[in-house]
């Protein structure tokens, strides 16, 4: 991620009001106009702060600190995802389901990204694509829950709902919300960003180097039936030597930002006027998704997310109907702009062969063209025997190979991957090559919400797909 020249306001927080200071539906200018409509607007999954003052200082503090992303980038990635709508390119999304403070360590954050790198290397290949790198990663600190409370043992707490929001431990102390969490969020994303940056334009994403990471992945027995493709990519780079190509040009790589835009007052206070155009940024990520959960079209979150020049995504689960896909695709896209909305269907395996063929038909005759990703992990989420809430690699890829399925069958582009994934050895996820067992889930079972795929099942899974995007 180059800077750009663009420059987005950083006026300090005197100069335009901090977000918590505007009153509801009220414009402080012309280009601030209706960006906080969604306050008197119904509102859910939010965390209940216990003290209104102290949000109030924690926005006010976001609201005079610079924007983590600039305009200038926001946009390039919206031309990177309308090339992915039609078909020109492949959008790999993939990081924690939730990032935490404590993680956020430099080895934590190099595994994540070479992982990311390892598995757009082998896309590449296989969709013979540019593939646009997104993390969820500097700034996936927040989550939805499907009960307000934990209980354990009698005793009964808020849920967790991510860093953002509270700490994990089982104590009132800990999980009581408390907003200076967001201004920590603040910076851990600005510190993860810096070194995603430092890492993809300083070197370490070398199309060498991490094609032979990728070689010592199908080194071992266990992994060597995906030795055929990584034979053919060795021959594809020694082609590629061959004709004179300039290796040192590839050495650096575009990675984008992103995360689940829960957090109404977090991404108010990161919401800027940009200085060329006078048209809002949300400067929190390039880009912002809107929840399975929190997609109501009469919602907050569908307002003030419709408002920003940002690329936007939707999580569009089974009971979504074509009727709801066509009226958000309106709300969030009326113009239908190339690269602005993108639907994230996340329907489960054994539903997606049935459930995604009306959406997408009912979208492509409105005449909307927007990009399709799959999100194979949250339609196949379930408790183990032994108490572990996990996934089955084998459904994972069967989503993914339903999803194909679908969008070739009816003639539309399946134009990207959003993976909940880590780069360490955890064991959260059921099967992959190392066929990891429920006995075998407490391992090192680290997730603090959703199972991740841990570093080896994911490079399978872009190995598996690789192949599924070869048939395209
Ligand atoms: O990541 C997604 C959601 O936050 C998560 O699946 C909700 O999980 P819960 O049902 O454990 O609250
Ligand atoms: C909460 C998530 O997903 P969904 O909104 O699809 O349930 C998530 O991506 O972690
Ligand atoms: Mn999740």
């Amino acid at each position: 991620m180059a800077p750009t020249l663009t420059a987005v306001s950083t006026a300090p927080a005197a100069a335009r009001p901090a977000a918590g200071a505007v009153p509801p539906g009220t414009a402080s200018t012309p280009a601030d106009a209706g960006l906080d409509a969604y306050r008197s607007l119904p509102r859910v999954q939010q965390p209940s702060w216990p003290d209104g003052a102290a949000l109030e200082a924690a926005t006010a503090q976001l609201s005079a600190l610079p924007p983590l992303v600039f305009a200038g980038e926001v946009d390039r990635l919206r031309d990177r995802l309308a090339e992915a709508a039609q078909g020109k390119a492949f959008l790999l999304q993939g990081g924690d389901c939730a990032e935490t403070f404590a993680d956020a360590t430099a080895d934590a954050i190099r595994r994540r990204v070479k992982t990311v790198l390892q598995m757009a290397v082998v896309l590449t290949y296989g969709a013979s694509l540019p593939v646009v790198k997104m993390g969820r990663m500097a700034g996936q600190f927040a989550k939805p829950r499907s009960s307000d409370d934990e209980t354990r043992e009698g005793v009964t707490l808020p849920a967790y709902r991510g860093d953002a929001v509270n700490g994990f431990a089982f104590t009132p102390e800990a999980r009581t919300p408390d907003p200076q969490r967001l201004v920590q969020a603040y910076h851990t994303a600005a510190s993860t960003l810096n070194l995603i940056r430092a890492f993809t334009t300083g070197g370490f994403a070398d199309l060498r180097q991490v094609h032979e990471w990728n070689r010592g992945f199908v080194g071992s027995t266990a992994t060597s039936r995906y030795g055929e493709l990584a034979g053919e990519i060795d021959r594809a780079m020694a082609f590629m030597a061959a004709c004179g190509a300039d290796f040192d040009a590839l050495r650096a790589t575009e990675m984008f930002a992103s995360h689940e835009a829960l957090l109404l007052d977090y991404e108010r206070a990161l919401t800027r006027i940009d200085s060329r155009t006078q048209l809002p940024y949300d400067v929190s990520a390039h880009f912002l998704w809107i929840g399975e959960r929190t997609r109501q079209l009469d919602g907050a979150h569908v307002d003030l997310l419709a408002r920003v020049r940002n690329p936007i995504g939707v999580k569009l689960g089974p009971t979504t109907t074509p009727e709801q896909a066509l009226a958000l695709a309106d709300r969030l896209d009326p113009e239908g702009e190339p690269g602005r909305l993108t639907f994230v269907t996340r329907m489960g395996a054994g539903t997606i062969r049935d459930a995604l063929p009306p959406l997408v038909e009912a979208v492509r005759a409105a005449g909307r063209t927007p990009l399709w990703i799959c999100d194979p992990m949250h339609g196949n989420t379930f408790t183990s025997p032994s108490g572990y809430k996990t996934r089955r690699f084998d459904e994972v890829v069967d989503e993914v190979r339903g999803f194909f399925e679908v969008h070739r069958g009816l003639g539309t582009v399946p134009g990207g991957l959003h993976i909940e994934l880590t780069g360490d050895d955890v064991t959260e996820v059921l099967g992959g090559v190392e066929d990891i067992d429920d006995a075998a889930l407490a391992t090192r079972y680290e997730t603090l919400c959703d199972p991740r795929l841990n570093h080896q099942q994911s490079l399978e899974l872009a190995f598996l797909a690789a192949d599924m995007l070869r048939g395209r």
